[in-house]
Parts: structure tokens; C-alpha cells; sequence
């Protein structure tokens, strides 16, 4: 209906916009699918300079290396092969079925009758997992995603899908295939040089990226929840093992308290300054023995300096407690369970600037047997019974993010979902297996007093 001047006038505008628009495809197709341009190209020059049989040997010869090379070596075929898997599965799953996926899951919508769907961006495939970076519609919340994970995981076809906030309105999806924690993961060899452990990321065990699992102690209280079997000794162990050589130097000191008659912690007491192996008199007056150490400590420190550290020539003391309900909560005798509650809160609440860290491990997360799990800004939620339990370790919200912990195999012991204070996104790791071979090299390797008491009996 527009005059044919108005029309010639517009011509090179329509165009420009048209080249634009068809470059801008281009460099996607490039940016998205880098290997297959590549080989396009060198295809369709090989047979224009060469000729088809050219092409064709070319083609067997590659096929053939590449199908040796995989029988030979999977594992690093794998992984130098992740550029070309990423296109494939990019290719034949995800931009074949994310337009119906996404309507199917409601994750798009409709205004002023135009349909907004999530853009899938960047994809990343791992082999055990794929990572889908996606672009949200205007108006979406990352809450919706994760209410539909378990749709999407099934409709990829992955065992399971957890959802990561990149930055404002972007996401990356983990659509989990296999698990890269299914084998224990031996302890390293007994690091002997003090000035390589560092209190503030101890190593004690690996994520499923395949990067080592650090702790901080310093400065902080660990929590660990699990039900029996679950592995939490082995996280205990670990801790221990990496802290060898501090201990060795007495530049930390580590005090103990098994309500389980030493079960766990008397297989290496060696390692302990002190060590209670009972819920009774005994480890509720340790526990106030360390708490007045920690206002004694703290009352000094004051104006002077706000964090302890290695020049104050005191030790770090780390106090341990293996089943922390059995000495807060299933105490029969009030007076004692009401000291030890106050004792522990003591040492939880102020004792991270003077040089005190809490490391408790308990089976039962509720409220009414941790009443102050708020004090331990690191949790950690080995294998548990009820998906509410994890709600309860790692607060809530953390389950939609992907930590299921109540999902955890038994037959996987000590793998975990890590959950710290002002981290949103919580880790899946798995620490040492730390062997009774390794526990008798430790206890050979540490030298140190100990003052062991079982049911009240000096030892
Ligand atoms: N990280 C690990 N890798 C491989 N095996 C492990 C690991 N941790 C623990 N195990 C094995 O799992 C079993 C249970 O471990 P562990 O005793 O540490 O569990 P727990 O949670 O402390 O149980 P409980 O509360 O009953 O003491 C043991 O046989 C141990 O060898």
C-alpha cells in the first residue's frame, strides 16, 4: 500500500536490517557450533579441491582413528572430545526439544499475543553432567525453575536437574547424568610440613568437579548430620588427618568428647589433647573447661586483636563431638544437659574469633536436639532419612537448589552436600576415606599427651 518511492527509499534499510539479522545467525551458528562449521568447511574444500574419494578417506581414516583412540583411552577421549559432544548433544537434544519442553514445563508466556520463551544459551557437557546456561523470560523467578527441575531432568533425561543463579536473569541448569563420587576416594599422603596446612581451606576430600573439598576452620564451627552409616567419621578423620602436622607441633589441639564409648574417637586418641568417652560429669565439665578458655581467651583479646592467629603462640583448639544429642539431648540428667547446652552455645557463639572451632556430628537434625544449629555457619548433610531433614541442616530452599541429601546412596558413604553461611549455592562433595591403616600411620606420626577418661576412669 506504500507509494513505490517510499518503498525504493526503505529498500537498503530492509536490507541492512536483513544482512544484520542474517550475520547475526551466522556468528551463532559459528559461536554455538564451532567443530561442525569447521569441519563443514574443510569437507566442502577438500571435495572441490580434491575431489569425493578424497573426502570419503579422509572420513574412514578419521572415524577409525577416532573409534581407536576411544577403545584405547575413553577417559581422555572424553575429555578432549567434550567440544564435539557438546555440539552433538546441543544439536539432537536440547535445541530439538527445548521449545516444547519449555511450553510443556510452563516456563514460558504470553503478552500482547507474543510468546516470551527462556533462550538457551551456552551448553557445557561433562560427560556425568550437562550445564545449560539459560536466559529467563522477563518476569520469571529462578523458584520457578526449581519447582519444575524433576520435569526437566526427566524430559533431558538426565537422573536429575539442579538450578544455579549465574547473575540477574540468567541460569545454568545441571542436568545430571552419572555420579563422579561413586568410588571412595583414598587419603592423600600425610602432609608433614607445617606451613602447608592452611586452617582457612583444609583439604578433606573432592567435589564432584573433580575440585578438593576445603574447609575452613578458622573462624568457624562445623555441623555434620547424617544417619548411621551415613560416613560422618570419615569427614572427622579427614579433618584430622589433614591437621597432622599442626597437631604434631601442638599448634592445634584437639579435644574430643564420644559419647559412644570412644568408639569412634578412641581409635586414634593419640590425636587428642583430651578426650571424654562418655555423655555423664566428665564431658560436661569439659566442655565448661573449654568455654572458660574461650571467654578467658576472648576477655584478652579484647581491643587487642579480632581474629587468633598462629603468631599468638597459642594453640587453635578444635573441639570435637561425635554424637553432640547424646551429651545435649538425650541426657537424662537436666542439670547436666541444661550445663552442656550453655557450655557448647559458649564456645559456639564466641569462640571463632579467639581461636575456638566446634566440629559436631549428629544423626537427629531437629530443633529439639539442636536448638542452636544457627551457630554452626557450616553444614554439613551427609546421607538423612526425609527430604524435611535436609530443610532442617542446610535451611531452607537449599533442597530445590539440587541438595538432596535425603537421595544419597547408601552404598556412597561420605558423600555430602556442603552448605556455608553466605554461599548460595550449595556443594556436593565427598570426603577421604580414611582407612584404620591410615588411623594407626596418624597416631604413629602425632605425639602428644593424653588424658583419656572412660566412664570416669582416668586411663
Ligand atoms: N568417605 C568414605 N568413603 C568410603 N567409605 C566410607 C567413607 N566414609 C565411611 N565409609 C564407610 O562407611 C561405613 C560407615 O562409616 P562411618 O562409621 O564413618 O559412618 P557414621 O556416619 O560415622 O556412622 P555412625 O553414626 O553409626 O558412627 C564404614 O564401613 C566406612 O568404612
Amino acid at each position: 500500500m506504500l507509494p513505490v518511492w517510499v518503498k525504493i527509499l526503505i529498500l537498503p534499510i530492509v536490507l541492512t536490517w536483513l544482512l544484520i539479522w542474517l550475520i547475526g545467525k551466522l556468528a551463532r551458528l559459528v559461536w554455538y557450533y564451532p567443530v561442525a562449521v569447521v569441519a563443514l568447511v574443510l569437507a566442502a574444500w577438500i571435495y572441490s579441491g580434491l575431489g569425493q574419494w578424497w573426502l570419503l578417506g579422509l572420513f574412514l581414516a578419521i572415524s577409525n582413528g577416532l573409534a581407536a583412540w576411544w577403545w584405547r583411552d575413553v577417559e581422555s577421549f572424553d575429555r578432549r572430545m567434550r567440544c564435539a559432544r557438546t555440539e552433538i548433544r546441543r544439536l539432537v537434544v536440547y535445541a530439538v526439544e527445548w521449545r516444547t519442553v519449555m511450553r510443556l514445563a510452563n516456563l514460558t508466556g504470553d503478552a500482547k499475543g507474543r510468546e516470551y520463551r527462556p533462550k538457551l544459551k551456552r551448553i557445557r557437557c561433562e560427560g556425568w553432567r550437562d550445564k545449560v546456561r539459560v536466559r529467563m523470560i522477563p518476569g520469571q523467578a529462578p523458584e520457578q525453575w526449581e519447582q519444575r527441575a524433576s520435569g526437566l531432568a526427566h524430559s533431558f533425561r538426565a537422573t536429575s536437574c539442579r538450578v544455579r543463579v549465574i547473575k540477574p536473569g540468567r541460569l545454568e541448569l545441571d542436568l545430571i547424568h552419572s555420579n563422579p563420587l561413586a568410588s571412595p576416594i583414598a587419603a592423600p599422603a600425610l602432609e608433614t610440613d607445617e606451613a602447608a596446612v592452611d586452617l582457612r581451606k583444609l583439604v578433606v576430600g573432592r567435589t564432584e568437579t573433580g575440585k578438593p573439598w576445603r574447609i575452613r576452620l578458622l573462624g568457624n564451627h562445623v555441623l555434620t548430620v547424617g544417619v548411621s552409616g551415613a560416613g560422618k567419621g570419615s569427614l572427622l578423620w579427614s579433618i584430622v588427618w589433614a591437621l597432622a602436622p599442626l597437631i604434631r607441633s601442638g599448634a592445634v589441639r584437639l579435644v574430643g568428647i564420644d559419647p559412644k564409648s570412644g568408639m569412634e574417637l578412641g581409635t586414634c586418641p593419640e590425636v587428642f589433647d583430651q578426650l571424654v568417652c562418655d555423655n555423664g560429669p566428665y564431658a560436661v565439665e569439659l566442655l565448661e573447661q573449654v568455654a572458660g578458655e574461650v571467654r578467658e581467651r576472648a576477655a584478652r583479646y579484647r581491643g587487642w586483636r579480632r581474629l587468633w592467629s598462629r603468631e599468638t603462640g597459642e594453640p587453635f583448639t578444635l573441639l570435637i563431638v561425635d554424637e553432640l544429642a547424646d551429651v545435649i539431648a538425650y541426657q537424662p540428667d537436666r542439670k547436666l544437659k541444661e550445663r552442656a547446652q550453655a557450655a557448647i552455645q559458649t564456645i559456639t557463639s564466641q569462640g571463632r574469633a579467639p581461636g575456638f572451632g566446634v566440629l559436631a556430628l549428629v544423626q537427629d537434625p531437629r530443633k529439639e536436639i539442636v536448638p542452636f544449629r544457627n551457630l554452626f555457619p557450616h553444614k554439613v548433610a551427609m546421607r538423612l532419612d526425609e527430604a524435611a531433614q535436609v530443610d532442617m541442616v542446610l535451611g531452607d530452599g537449599v533442597r530445590e537448589r539440587g541438595a538432596a541429601a535425603h537421595e544419597i546412596p547408601e552404598s556412597t558413604p561420605g558423600v555430602a552436600w556442603v552448605k556455608e553461611d553466605g554461599r548460595r549455592d550449595p556443594i556436593r562433595a565427598r570426603a577421604f576415606h580414611v582407612t584404620d591403616s591410615n588411623l594407626a600411620t596418624l597416631s604413629a606420626y602425632v605425639s602428644g599427651s593424653v588424658l583419656m577418661i572412660e566412664g570416669g576412669a582416668a586411663a
